[in-house]
């Protein structure tokens, strides 16, 4: 269970360019659930998975996994919990490296152990089998430069590696946005296979409401750093994109969440 209580960010406090944030987001999450998170532009929901992930401390509050306060640890100190999916396709792998080698990395992700050993022990089959279950023939294509990989590829392979090391919490960024929607849907199927299979705790942001009211079992509303909204179960599964732009228009002041909002 993830458990926020009453967090707050601040960028630059007391400098003429303050920014709040996050103002006291309380929230908790049991293990299992998928929460779709939205909001309009600087609502605050990209600052809300990094202090989830560590990437930004919180000001005020606490945040505990489970029974562990993580409020104060840096990301690399929870990378045996969190993992990301970013929305820029080249971002969560490194161009330069072939599959196999960004595959070793992230199989290294929170040991001590270095990249020679997990290129070595037996690791290629487990690239291969978890590889051939994209169904995209990259099994075949090991020693791959990662930049050669469309940006659809590149992403399927980005959640792979996100969940090749045992993890607890999976945080999705907008990870479909840069994709065509195809290619799109066939990563967010992904997403939500493996989150399945994983019993993962998982939470996306996505700036489309149909995506976030289809995928998941609970959606949250952010606006102005605070929760607004939150719903799951039946009145979430009876939920339409237009109910909710009928209710929080006014909040929603974010074209791509308007145009994608059907
Ligand atoms: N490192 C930073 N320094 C200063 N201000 C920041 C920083 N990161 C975010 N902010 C500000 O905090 C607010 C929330 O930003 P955040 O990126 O979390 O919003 P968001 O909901 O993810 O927006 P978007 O949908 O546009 O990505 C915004 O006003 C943003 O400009």
């Amino acid at each position: 269970m993830i458990t926020l209580n009453n967090i707050h960010v601040t960028f630059a406090p007391g400098a003429i360019t303050e920014k709040k944030a996050l103002q006291g987001v309380n929230l908790r999450i049991q293990e299992g659930e998928f929460v779709t998170v939205i909001g309009s532009n600087g609502a605050g929901k990209s600052t809300f998975l990094n202090a989830i992930a560590g990437e930004v401390l919180p000001s005020q509050g606490s945040i505990c996994v489970d029974d562990k306060d993580v409020s104060k640890l840096p990301t690399h100190a929870r990378a045996d919990l969190v993992a990301r999916v970013f929305q820029d396709p080249l971002a969560g792998t490194c161009a330069d490296l072939t599959i196999a080698e960004n595959m070793a990395l992230a199989l290294q992700r929170g040991k001590r152990r270095g990249l020679s050993w997990a290129l070595k022990h037996n690791t290629r089959d487990l690239f291969y089998q978890t590889l051939k279950k994209l169904d995209l023939g990259l099994e075949d294509r090991l020693d791959t430069l990662m930049s050669l990989l469309s940006g659809g590829q590149r992403q399927a392979v980005s959640l792979l590696m996100a969940t090749l090391s045992p993890l607890k919490i999976l945080l999705l960024d907008e990870h479909t946005s840069a994709l065509d929607p195809k290619t799109g849907a066939y990563v967010m199927e992904l997403s939500q296979k493996i989150i399945t299979e994983k019993q993962l705790t998982a939470l996306m942001v996505t700036h489309s409401l149909h995506q976030a009211l289809h995928y998941g079992t609970r959606t949250i509303m952010l606006h102005e750093g605070k929760i607004i909204y939150d719903v799951s179960g039946p009145e979430r599964a009876s939920l339409t994109a237009q109910d909710l732009l009928k209710q929080f228009g006014r909040s929603i002041d974010d074209d791509r969440l308007l145009l994608q909002g059907g």
